[in-house]
């Protein structure tokens, strides 16, 4: 067997294209989404992930509003920036680049966003909201990876009903988020939520109809620790110095011998991350989309 590919970036660019249009009929009304990024000192990757998430924006017409700020920013001073995006209504969605200088107290900045501008959806808010809404229709921001993961694997036609999936690594991003995602009634998979202090990871691996490994380990899932026929999706971000070309390269979590006896297979890069970026602009869009409904 050779696994099937869970195409992030054509899955992405299919969500992106849909967003176009509704970025069109917002304008219609007269909105216009907006994405605000606090990017705080000059880390290569968090500006090359931040020019990233603009040069999606302008893909779908979304609004950029950047705020590039020195590394040596005061906390009172960088509050002020957050609640300047608060108030500012162009902006409809906005996210803190993470992550923040040591001297900054990053849980009291990313407390003071607005819930309904959180385009992360990590805010503790929205994610509380998420762990008390079972059943009902979702109306707030929702963290990003742990919906592209669901969106890619829906989207290529596989039910989630009934299965278990079995997550690698507490993060709050993914491990702690997605297991709130995947047990609603509209979903109905079961979780288990595995990490460094699992004892025996494999013997759980091996029960999972569907992994997401998220622990941010090389090659931590392999061939020997996955049941044939399992979906397996690759969330590692780990990098690595490429020793051929001396650059820094994403080093997935998933083994490529797992092609041979998984049924789908999320690359990296070119799985869940292109679909991180897409989930972010759906949420400004949607927060967009709540504010004018409720607008008189
Ligand atoms: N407030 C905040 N929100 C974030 O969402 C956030 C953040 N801070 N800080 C940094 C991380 C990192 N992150 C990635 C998103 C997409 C890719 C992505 O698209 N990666 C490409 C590969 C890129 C490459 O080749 O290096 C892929 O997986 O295909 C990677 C990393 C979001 N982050």
């Amino acid at each position: 067997m050779t696994a099937q590919i869970l195409d992030g970036k054509a899955t992405a660019s299919e969500i992106k294209a849909e967003l176009t249009l509704r970025v069109d009929r917002l304008r219609e009304h007269g909105v216009v989404p907006g994405l605000g990024t606090i990017l705080v000192g000059d880390d290569p990757g968090s500006q090359w992930y931040v020019a990233g998430k603009h040069r999606d924006c302008a893909e779908v017409g979304i609004a950029s509003i950047r705020r590039d700020l020195p590394a040596t920013i005061s906390q009172a001073e960088l509050e002020a920036v957050v609640e300047e995006l608060n108030d500012d209504p162009s902006c409809t969605g906005f996210i803190v680049q993470l992550p923040l200088p040591p001297h900054i107290d990053t849980d009291a900045i990313l407390e003071l966003v607005d819930p309904a501008k959180d385009a992360d959806g990590l805010h503790p808010t929205n994610l509380g909201r998420l762990v008390l809404n079972l059943s009902r229709p979702i109306t707030t921001p929702l963290p990003c990876t742990p919906r592209g993961v669901i969106e890619l694997i829906r989207r290529h036609g596989i039910d989630l009903e009934g299965k278990h999936v079995v997550v690698i690594g507490r993060g709050v991003t993914v491990g702690r988020a997605i297991g709130s995602l995947l047990t609603r009634r509209d979903v109905n998979a079961t979780v288990t939520l595995t990490h460094t202090g699992t004892v025996d990871l494999d013997a759980h691996l091996r029960l999972a109809d569907v992994i997401v490994s998220a622990a941010g380990v090389p090659d931590l899932v392999t061939a020997d620790n996955v049941k044939p026929g399992a979906v397996v999706l690759d969330v590692g971000v780990s990098r690595v110095i490429d020793p051929d070309t001396g650059k820094s390269r994403v080093a997935g979590d998933v083994a490529a011998d797992v092609a041979e006896v998984a049924s789908w297979i999320s690359p990296n890069p070119g799985g869940v991350g292109p679909m991180t970026r897409a989930l972010l602009l759906q949420n400004v869009v949607e927060s967009a989309e709540r504010a004018l409904e409720v607008a008189p």
